[in-house]
C-alpha cells in the first residue's frame, strides 16, 4: 500500500484545516474534489472490472461531491450508473453543488435504493464530516447492502466510521476497499474502523506536502521515521557497555518463565548485557535455563539498593511474572530515577493508589514506560478508560500526561503516547501476536532500547515495531520463545535499513 506523504495521519479536523490552508494558498478547492472523484472512479474500475452497475450513494456534503464527480467520470467511460442521494441535491452548497451539476444525470432518493446482483456500491454518504449517529434510514440502507452481499468501495471512510476514533457512529458500511486522500486518518488504523475499511488506497489529489505537514498534529503511524535516528550504531568497535546493561526482575520459583522471555528478548534486541535479578528461591530454576543472560540474587530492598549502587545498570524491566504486591511497589519506588519498563504485575501492584507511581516518576525527562493491555489500563486509569467520548489515542495521551510516562496501550491496534503530545498507532502486528508470553517479550525489547539510550517514547515505539516485525518472521504458529528468538533477525533487518 502506498501512503502519501509519509507516516503522518490527519484527524478529520486537521484534514479540514489542510483543506482551508490549500484554498488560502490559491489552490482551487473544486480541483481537489475533481481529482478525488477521478481517483474514486479509477479505483472502482481497477478493483471491480466485472461490475454490472456502479450504485453511487451521495451524501449532503463534500463526500457526496466526490461521489457525483466519480459518477460522471464512470458514466463518460461507458459504465452503467445509478445515483441515490441523501436529502435534496438542490440543497447542496459550494463544491458539492458544482459536482452535482457536473453529474447532470438523474438522482433517486436514498431510501429507494435496492441493491441488485452485480452492483458495486460507491459509498459517498459521509467522510470526514460525519458528526453524529447515522439515522435509522441510513442504517437500514447499510444493512440492506450487507444482506445483498454486494461489494462496497468507500470514499474517504466507510460511512458511519468516525475518522478520529475508528468507532462506528450508529452503523457503518463494511467496505471491500476504501480510497482516501493525501493521508490516512486515525480511524483507518484504529479498531474497529480498520476492519471496516478493507484495502486502503491513498490518492494524491494535489495538496502540497508542506500544507499536510503544517496541518498535521502529532498522530502518526508507528515506524522508523519516529525513532530511527536514535538507534545505536552497532559497529565492530562497540564496547559491550555502550550497548547498555538491562536488568530484568524474575518472579518466584513457580513463575520465572515470563522474566526469562523478557531477558532473552532484551539480549537479542541489542542490550550489551542482560542480568536477571532473581529471588533466592528461584535462583536454581533460573540458573538451569540461562546461558548468555547473567543471574543475580536480589531478594530484599537492601539487596536491591546495594546492587543499584555498585553495578552499572542502564535500564530495568519489572512486572512479567513478578507477583502483585508491596515488594513490587517497593522495588519500583527504588528505581524511580532509572529508565524502567513497568508491565503486567508491576502495573497491577499500583491499582489501589496509582498516584504513588505517577508522582515517583514525575521528575526529569520521561523515563518510565507503562505497557498496559485493556484490563491493566482500566486498573491504573479507571476514569480515562470509562470515558466513551475519547478515542484510544486520546486515552493513551491523557494517561501519559497523568503518569509522566510513555504509554504503550496494547491491543490489535497498539497506541504509543508520550507526555509531550506525540502519539503513534502501530500497524505491523500480525493477529498471531496475541499469544501467551508475547507481552513479556515486548517488555524486554523496550527495555533493551532504553538500555541502549533511546528516550522513553522512542524506545517504546521502536519496541512495539520490532515486536511486530519479529512476529512476522516467526510466522502464525510461533510461540513466545520463537518470537524472542526472531528479535535478533528483526533487529538485523532494521539496522541494515539505516
Ligand atoms: N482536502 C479535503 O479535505 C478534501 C475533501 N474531500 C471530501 O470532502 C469530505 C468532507 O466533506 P464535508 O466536510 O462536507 O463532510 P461530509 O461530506 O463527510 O459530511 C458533511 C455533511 O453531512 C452531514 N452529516 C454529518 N453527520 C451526519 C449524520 N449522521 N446524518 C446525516 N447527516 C450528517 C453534515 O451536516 C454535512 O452536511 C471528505 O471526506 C472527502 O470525501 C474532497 O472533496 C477533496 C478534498
Ligand atoms: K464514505
Amino acid at each position: 500500500m502506498a501512503y502519501l506523504p509519509s507516516n503522518i495521519l490527519l484527524t478529520p479536523e486537521e484534514m479540514a484545516r489542510a483543506d482551508r490552508m490549500s484554498a488560502e494558498s490559491g489552490i482551487p478547492s473544486f480541483g481537489l474534489m475533481r481529482r478525488a472523484g477521478y481517483a474514486v472512479a479509477a479505483t472502482a474500475l481497477s478493483h471491480f472490472p466485472a461490475a454490472v452497475r456502479f450504485a453511487v450513494l451521495c451524501g449532503p456534503g463534500n463526500n457526496g461531491g466526490d461521489g457525483y464527480v466519480a459518477a460522471r467520470q464512470l458514466a463518460d467511460g461507458g459504465a452503467e450508473i445509478s445515483v441515490h442521494a441523501l436529502g435534496d441535491p438542490d440543497d447542496l452548497k459550494g463544491d458539492a453543488a458544482l459536482a452535482f451539476q457536473l453529474w447532470g444525470g438523474s438522482v433517486a432518493p436514498l431510501r429507494e435504493f435496492q441493491p441488485q446482483p452485480g452492483d458495486v456500491v460507491i459509498d459517498a454518504l459521509f467522510g470526514a464530516g460525519l458528526s453524529r449517529k447515522v439515522s435509522d434510514e441510513i442504517a437500514g440502507v447499510i444493512s440492506s447492502v450487507e444482506r445483498a452481499g454486494v461489494p462496497v468501495l468507500a470514499v474517504d471512510l466507510p460511512s458511519g466510521v468516525d475518522g478520529r476514533s475508528g468507532k462506528p457512529l450508529g452503523a457503518a458500511f463494511k467496505a471491500h476497499c476504501t480510497i482516501t486522500f493525501m493521508t490516512r486518518k486515525p480511524g483507518h488504523l484504529l479498531l474497529p474502523g480498520k476492519s471496516l475499511c478493507g484495502d486502503i488506497e491513498v490518492a494524491d489529489i494535489g495538496i502540497p506536502r508542506r500544507i499536510i505537514e503544517a496541518a498535521g498534529g502529532s498522530i502518526s503511524e508507528n515506524g522508523p521515521p519516529i525513532w530511527s535516528a536514535h538507534l545505536p550504531f552497532v559497529g565492530a568497535d562497540s564496547h559491550k557497555y555502550r550497548r547498555g546493561h538491562l536488568a530484568v526482575f524474575s518472579g518466584e520459583t513457580s513463575k520465572t518463565g515470563a522474566a526469562r522471555l523478557s531477558a532473552i528478548a532484551g539480549l537479542k534486541t541489542g542490550a550489551g548485557l542482560v542480568t536477571l535479578a532473581s529471588p533466592e528461591d528461584a535462583m536454581a530454576a533460573n540458573a538451569a535455563q540461562l546461558t548468555a543472560v547473567m543471574l543475580k540474587k536480589v531478594d530484599t530492598n537492601a539487596e536491591l539498593s546495594d546492587w543499584l549502587e555498585n553495578a552499572k545498570l542502564s535500564a530495568f524491566v519489572l512486572g512479567p511474572g513478578f507477583g502483585v504486591g508491596s515488594r513490587a511497589r517497593d522495588f519500583v519506588l527504588a528505581l524511580k530515577d532509572s529508565p524502567l519498563v513497568l508491565d503486567a504485575d508491576g502495573i497491577t501492584s499500583f491499582r489501589d493508589d496509582p498516584a504513588i507511581l505517577f508522582d515517583a516518576f514525575e521528575d526529569g525527562e520521561t523515563h518510565l514506560v507503562l505497557t498496559p493491555h485493556d484490563g491493566e489500563f482500566g486498573r491504573l486509569f479507571p476514569d480515562i478508560a470509562a470515558d466513551e467520548t475519547l478515542s484510544k489515542p486520546d486515552k493513551a495521551l491523557k494517561a501519559a500526561r497523568r503518569a509522566h510516562a510513555a504509554i504503550v496501550y496494547k491491543g490489535a491496534d497498539t497506541v504509543i503516547a508520550s507526555p509531550d503530545g506525540r502519539v503513534a498507532i502501530n500497524t505491523n502486528g500480525p493477529p498471531w501476536l496475541a499469544t501467551a508470553g508475547s507481552g513479556d517479550v515486548l517488555a524486554g525489547m523496550i527495555g533493551a532500547f532504553l538500555a541502549q539510550g533511546l528516550p522513553a517514547f522512542e524506545a517504546a515505539a521502536a519496541g512495539v515495531y520490532l515486536h511486530g516485525e519479529a512476529a512476522g518472521l516467526a510466522g502464525p504458529y510461533m510461540t513466545a520463545e520463537d518470537l524472542a528468538g526472531q528479535a535478533g533477525h528483526a533487529m538485523a533487518d532494521l539496522v541494515a535499513r539505516f
